[in-house]
């Protein structure tokens, strides 16, 4: 559990917070001392003044200090304050260059890094921030989910995009995965939800912003909450485990495995056989020199199949994901076709 306010505001504000937070499941205290600011203009954080009051919490109170570092003096600050957790920002890890500087500027550090995702869904920039970190000799690595940017309107500040996460985590299994709830949510509300949903997904810690007086907070005052609020969040969440010996779920998850096993194999042939007649249709164009896309009968299947779908409870985002990819793989059969028989 980390916890802690979006920002140290004052040293009375720091040591308040984590003497609550200290009564709690809370193990690091976080606090952002350098705060990137999408616009200038608004609070960006009291600077190294700071880290002395990060020292003091942590005499008083025994957790371990975090703060975010977003470049080789932030580091070399961070460092020399002993500060026992390093975080790089979501708008650091879209930067090679920053990312490269900050690595360099830990090189060999038994610190604990941990690295937020990219504010872009890229997945490539996040396995590249923590492989130069390895490559930096920096072994006490972890990595924080905290959602992307999209443009599209959702409710949450940041879109979860989960799969991007589990797909981080197949390249790296063995690194510790936790949640940001607060930045992708961005408001109170959704803290819970997200929450459990990341240890449904068997994350491994949660990084929630708690502030005594969240609505006067310095920056995202929205989606702070109240360390009383954060520990009654944490008594409610239902921690879950990989797997249990129980007989009787073995067995009930064995039958209910086999039965999604027989209806994979029965899509994908069903699939299959929808190919053959797209190829077909390709090579019936291609006599007539017909054109590949037809805008009209695509419209008119993907509207067919999201009524379908709404009535199996299938959501039509699902719908639509799952009709374009089909699509496109019948377009790019119907061109290999025309491309080897003109
Ligand atoms: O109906 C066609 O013309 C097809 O080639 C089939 C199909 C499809 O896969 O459903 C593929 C491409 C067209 O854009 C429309 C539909």
């Amino acid at each position: 559990m980390i916890a802690g306010p979006c920002s140290a505001e004052t040293e009375e504000q720091v040591l308040a917070i984590a003497h609550q937070l200290k009564e709690t499941e809370t193990s690091i205290f976080r606090a952002g001392i350098w705060k990137p600011r999408t616009r200038p203009g608004s609070f960006e954080g009291v600077g190294a003044v700071g880290l002395p009051w990060l020292q003091r919490a942590r005499s008083e109170t025994g957790l371990k200090m975090a703060v975010e570092v977003a470049n080789k003096a932030h580091v070399e600050e961070a460092l020399k304050a002993d500060i026992d957790v390093l975080w790089i920002g979501a708008r650091s890890t879209v930067s090679p260059f920053i990312v490269q500087e900050i690595a360099d500027a830990l090189a060999g550090t038994d610190k604990v890094v941990l690295v937020k995702n990219p504010v872009n869904p890229d997945l490539s920039l996040w396995l590249g921030a923590v492989e130069r970190l390895q490559k930096a000799n920096i072994n006490n690595l972890g990595v924080i989910h905290r959602g992307f940017s999209t443009y599209l309107k959702t409710k949450y500040r940041n879109n979860p995009e989960w799969q991007l996460a589990i797909d981080f985590q197949s390249h790296f299994p063995d690194l510790p995965l936790i949640l940001d709830p607060s930045h992708m949510g961005g408001r109170r509300d959704l803290i819970f939800d997200l929450s459990q949903t990341g240890l449904d997904l068997n994350y491994d810690g949660l990084m929630i912003e708690t502030h005594t007086d969240p609505d006067n907070a310095w920056s995202d005052a929205a989606q702070q909450i109240t360390p009383a609020k954060f520990k009654q969040l944490i008594a409610e969440l239902r921690v879950r485990s990989i797997d249990v010996d129980a007989k009787d779920f073995k067995i009930k998850i064995h039958t209910l495995r086999k039965q999604i096993d027989a209806i994979d194999s029965q899509i994908l042939s069903n699939l299959g056989s929808r190919m053959k007649i797209a190829d077909e249709i390709g090579r019936l164009k291609n006599d007539n020199n017909v054109a590949i896309l037809q805008m009209e009968r695509w419209n008119e299947i993907l509207e067919r199949m999201k009524l379908a779908g709404n009535s199996q409870s299938l959501s039509e985002k699902f719908i639509t994901e799952l009709f374009k990819a089909i699509h496109q793989e019948s377009i790019e059969h119907q061109h290999t076709i025309i491309k080897n028989k003109p």
